[in-house]
């Protein structure tokens, strides 16, 4: 039997971003192979070690990962691309890239915000038991005194979440590898029943999605059947299981491992009398769990492990490191290592006979704004905007940001840790304003922004602004690789108490002649980067956020800005994993983005971006936006979205320059992006911008990618 708590997995960055650091350090070179394993060694220890002391009852591994754990299971699978066998560390090369060799495609995590590189299967892909991952975490655990249960993703979602190899033939799909994949996996289970392995855990998150059921059914069957491997525990997570759950409980395998915080309570009888794995404990968000509650839940299963819902690999590792938040809000929250020591408590609960309470019913779902606010028909506001707009034909603008300095990023630790005060910092940002500004009117740019110098990140900015919103010192949460971000967190009712932009808007468009965008993040990106308060329905906390929106659109729209753009890169990421849920989903979140952007009037332009997130997706919902314009990740994808915009009506900017790299454009290639635009979208609708904003660029970069723009825009026009 399982002991009685567990955790599907444990956050793997380090408490101080320990591994981020190192990863980078190793990249570049200044830190050598054996100094970087020992980091990573050292991180393992403290995880099991730290657990162990909180009492948690059975203890993970293989939860540890050099960049991501799908990289992982290809590589321990040989699935490696034939062109990165050649490179001096093929791992590196698919994660980051090499000399040449752009790296796999990357892609957001179920519904989280975390990202895995995509695996390439094609018919012949190799696959086969080739690494020991698993296998040297379980015998580093055990030179460390600990047993230790190997977590892999399991073979269906491993496949669900490939893509055919390049050249794959028509109608191919990974997931025809499948017995390919279990010889693999089988040889893997025998090999960790050889080191004494008593149970492994096979992640199967997939499965919530309702895709890939009968071949569930067909990999645990035959794995199940298996008499040469430890127990086996497929544990679900993210959502229900749906039509999985009877495919599951009718194989030979073990345990189950359910999320019963998203995806509800379960009939026992439903389990086929395996092993409950009890997702009670949100590995989701940052709420303590309500145990009475949770106990209840429990006390219905009759052969039950306590667990969390999911690994807590989303999460910070340790409350405890916040020492500056409201302690009544601290009271409310729990990080990693607070939602061990609630799983522990609860396992020592039930086997004290304590059987909870039943919880109190929830707040209901509002049916607040179903109906969508709307300006005058497009050609009307179209009209009236041209005229005191004056814009030439295809319009040049960039996203927002420009460039984030050395000299910002110091200003603001400064100012953080005192040594800079108020007016002092805000002088710099004047300063730097004023050199946007003048930079943009040299290039030749024909609608102005004023660069964001003023933000650290385009929610965490806005969070700090608004009421109902926290952040935190040590919130670090891992996005991909070596890459983490510090989501706020939203515990209350959140509103505007004082116009947050303005003042900088006002003060670029006091310098210029040029109309200067007012740049707002919306309600949706901002809710979908940051932990969201569980007390009442999403919708509901993503409409309050509108309403602060809402009221900050009117404030710019008042002191004259004639452009504001709303960004929404993140529209996508709250899309529920389940398709018959979408659609709900897609219409609320259109009807906050419009309800925020209505109180523009309908001489202001409102202007929407998009960018890495499978636009392709939710074209029709970004049409529901109803913004005048909407700039688009374009580049970067080799032009895909194009196919899909002729039905757009309105203002439209595909990028023609990708961002994401520090390479520079030509004219020439930039001309070629806009005449492949202009084929799909009638001129005088077309607008001429980067993929994304240029934050993460040098000058010298951006300077010559603009100057490109510009002159690619002029030539078209000529024409
Ligand atoms: C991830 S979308 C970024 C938009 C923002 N306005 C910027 O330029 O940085
Ligand atoms: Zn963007």
């Amino acid at each position: 039997m399982l002991t009685h708590s567990t955790i599907l997995g444990y956050p793997r960055i380090g408490p101080r971003r320990e591994l981020k650091r190192a990863l980078e350090a190793y990249w570049d070179g200044r830190l050598s192979r054996d100094d970087f394993d020992r980091v990573g060694a050292d991180l393992r220890a403290d995880t099991w070690r730290r657990l162990a002391a909180l009492r948690l009852g059975e203890l993970p591994a293989n939860t540890f990962s050099e960049y991501d754990h799908v990289l992982d299971t290809a590589v321990l699978l040989d699935a490696v691309p034939d062109r990165y066998r050649a490179a001096a560390d093929p791992y590196v090369a698919m994660a980051r890239g090499a000399d040449g060799l752009p790296p796999l495609r990357m892609t957001k995590w179920f519904d989280t915000n975390y990202h895995y590189l995509v695996p390439e299967i094609g018919v012949d892909t190799p696959l086969r038991l080739a690494g020991d991952k698993p296998i040297r975490e379980v015998r580093e655990a055990q030179a460390l005194g600990f047993d230790t249960r190997p977590v892999v993703v399991g073979p269906v979602t491993f496949l669900l979440l490939s893509e055919p190899a390049p050249g794959s033939p028509a109608g191919f799909s990974p997931l025809d590898r499948l017995d390919d994949a279990l010889d693999a996996y089988a040889d893997l289970l025998a090999a960790l029943r050889a080191e004494g392995v008593e149970w492994v855990q096979l992640d199967e998150p997939a499965l919530v999605t309702g895709e890939g059921v009968a071949e569930a059914r067909r990999a645990y069957d035959r794995l199940g059947a298996l008499t040469d491997r430890p127990k086996l525990l497929v544990a679900s997570y993210y959502g229900e299981l749906g039509d999985a759950l009877p495919a599951l409980a009718a194989t030979g395998i073990e345990a189950i491992g359910l999320d019963l915080v998203r995806g509800g309570p379960v009939d026992p009888a439903a389990l086929g009398g395996k092993t409950l794995v009890a997702g009670v404990v949100s590995g989701r968000d940052v709420w303590r769990t309500d145990l009475d509650a949770a106990l209840h839940e429990l006390s219905r299963y009759p052969d039950v492990v306590v667990s969390t819902s999911c690994s807590l690999l989303h999460v910070p590792y340790d409350l405890d490191a916040e020492t500056d938040l409201d302690p009544a809000l601290r009271e409310r929250l729990a990080f990693a290592d607070q939602k061990v020591a609630e799983v522990v408590a609860l396992a020592d609960r039930l086997a004290r006979g304590e059987r909870g309470v039943a919880p109190t019913a929830r707040t209901a779902a509002s049916d607040a704004r179903s109906t969508l606010d709307s300006r005058a028909p497009y050609p009307e506001r179209a009209a009236s905007q041209a005229v005191h707009l004056g814009l030439p034909e295809l319009p040049v603008t960039t996203i927002g940001s420009f460039p984030q300095t050395g000299e910002l990023r110091a200003a603001r630790a400064a100012l953080a840790a005192g040594t800079l005060d108020v007016p002092g910092y805000e002088r710099l940002i004047e300063a730097e304003i004023e050199r946007v500004i003048r930079l943009q009117e040299r290039l030749g740019i024909d609608v102005l922004v004023h660069g964001e110098p003023e933000r650290n990140d385009m929610v965490q900015y806005f969070a700090e602004h608004l009421d109902g919103f926290a952040t935190t010192r040590f919130g670090w949460v891992q996005s991909y690789g070596s890459r983490c971000t510090r989501p706020p967190i939203i515990h209350g009712d959140v509103r505007r108490t004082a116009p947050i932009t303005v003042r900088w808007t006002r003060y670029a468009q006091s310098l210029t002649e040029r109309p200067v965008k007012g740049m707002l993040t919306g309600p949706v990106t901002i809710v979908a980067w940051s932990f969201v308060r569980r007390d009442i329905p999403l919708r509901d906390v993503v409409g309050q956020v509108a309403e602060a929106v809402r009221e900050e659109v009117r404030d710019l729209a008042v002191a004259g800005t004639s452009i504001i753009q709303v960004d929404e890169p993140a529209l996508r990421e709250l899309l529920p994993l389940r398709r018959e849920r979408q659609d709900e989903y897609l219409q609320w979140a259109v009807a906050a983005y419009r309800h925020a952007t209505s109180s523009a009037g309908d001489h202001t332009q409102i202007h929407t971006h998009l960018c890495y997130s499978n636009a392709s997706e939710v074209v029709e919902a970004i049409d529901g936006l109803d913004a005048d314009v909407t700039t688009i990740e374009s580049a970067r994808s080799g032009g895909r979205i194009l196919g899909q915009l002729d039905g757009f009506g309105r203002g439209l900017g595909p990028g023609v320059y990708d961002i994401h790299s520090p390479r520079v454009p030509g004219a020439e290639e930039v001309g070629d992006l806009l005449d492949a635009v202009l084929k799909v979208v009638p001129a005088e609708r077309v607008w001429v911008n980067p993929d994304c904003g240029l934050k993460t660029r040098t000058y010298p970069q951006v300077e010559a990618a603009l100057t490109n723009l510009v002159t690619a825009a002029r030539e078209r026009r000529a024409d």
